[in-house]
């Protein structure tokens, strides 16, 4: 696994002498020094404690820790949906070069549907129920590209349902989000993601509970809007095997802490931090 990490850095290296991925290594996402608590029994707990974070357009960016480390709390935090009574306490969370902190909840939301996208651990939540799939997923696909006309941009929701596996895709796209099962609301969710033309991507644990077929999908779909539409992924996995297959960078968390951070394939080499070498042995 490490050596194939360490082929892509190789690669990496080679690639940066051209000016293209000059801009590619731009960075999309900056997070710094990001707190977000929650309200505890005694006092309140911060989940997320002092992180700074960089995503580059173009580029993998992994976020691996034991469960409960702050990493879906991370993510929810970049994406405004951290509810009360938890909050964001302090720090800098930069799009593109924009405060989304400063950001109205009204553009905030528009925000997310067009320049940030996810893919939750649990489906549910990103799902609009009282729309047909159908049309969640021709209205992302016009919001994003305005030339598209309305039977086009239903020839591209159905091939892209197709992609991710579901072979019933027609029919699919009267259907409600509740007269699903999950791991098809999970396959809709990642389909919807990949056609939003967003730059940044988080994508939390988006194999988990999904068969090896599909698995491999998501992950060829990763790679591909990351190297065609130079879109930045956050990849939170406990897969280490996608880590060294897909991250340019590596970030572990521990007790809501960055503990390390660099090339994907430096760490895995050589890991400074205990926990580090203790995670890549565990293969968590
Ligand atoms: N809404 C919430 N209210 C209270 N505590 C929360 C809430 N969401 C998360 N936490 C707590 O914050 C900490 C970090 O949770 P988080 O979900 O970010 O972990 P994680 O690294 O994503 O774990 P996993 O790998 O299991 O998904 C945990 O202790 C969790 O119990
Ligand atoms: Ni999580």
């Amino acid at each position: 696994m490490a050596k194939t990490a360490l082929e892509r850095k190789r690669r990496v290296d080679v690639n940066r002498l051209s000016v293209e991925t000059e801009s590619q290594a731009l960075p999309l996402l900056e997070i710094r020094s990001l707190t977000t608590t929650f309200p505890g029994e005694h006092r309140t707990f911060a989940a997320v404690n002092d992180v700074s974070l960089t995503v580059r357009a173009g580029r993998v960016t992994a976020l691996v820790g034991e469960s409960g480390s702050g990493k879906s709390a991370t993510a929810l935090s970049v994406m405004g949906l951290i509810d009360a009574p938890g909050r964001i306490e302090a720090g800098e969370i930069r799009l593109g070069g924009i405060d989304l902190r400063g950001l109205s909840k009204k553009s905030l939301q528009a925000s997310r549907g067009r320049e940030m996208a996810m893919i939750f651990q649990d489906p549910v939540q990103a799902l609009n129920p009282v729309i047909p799939i159908g049309r969640q997923l021709t209205e992302t696909i016009r919001r994003h590209r305005s030339n598209v006309k309305r039977a086009e941009a239903r020839r591209i929701a159905i091939e892209q349902l197709r992609r991710a596996g579901l072979d019933d895709a027609e029919r699919l796209m009267s259907a409600y989000a509740f007269e699903l099962s999950g791991g098809m609301c999970q396959r809709i969710m990642i389909a919807l993601a990949l056609v939003s033309g967003a730059k940044l991507l988080i994508a939390d644990e988006p194999t988990t509970a999904l068969d090896v077929s599909v698995q491999a999908f998501i992950l060829r779909e990763l790679d591909r809007v990351r190297r065609e539409d130079n879109v930045g992924i956050l990849l939170i996995t406990h897969d280490l095997g996608v880590v060294a297959e897909l991250a340019d960078d590596l970030y572990v968390m521990r007790a809501g802490r960055i503990v390390e951070y660099g090339e994907a394939a430096e760490v895995f080499d050589n890991p400074r931090h205990v926990y580090t070498q203790e995670l890549l042995d565990s293969r968590l």
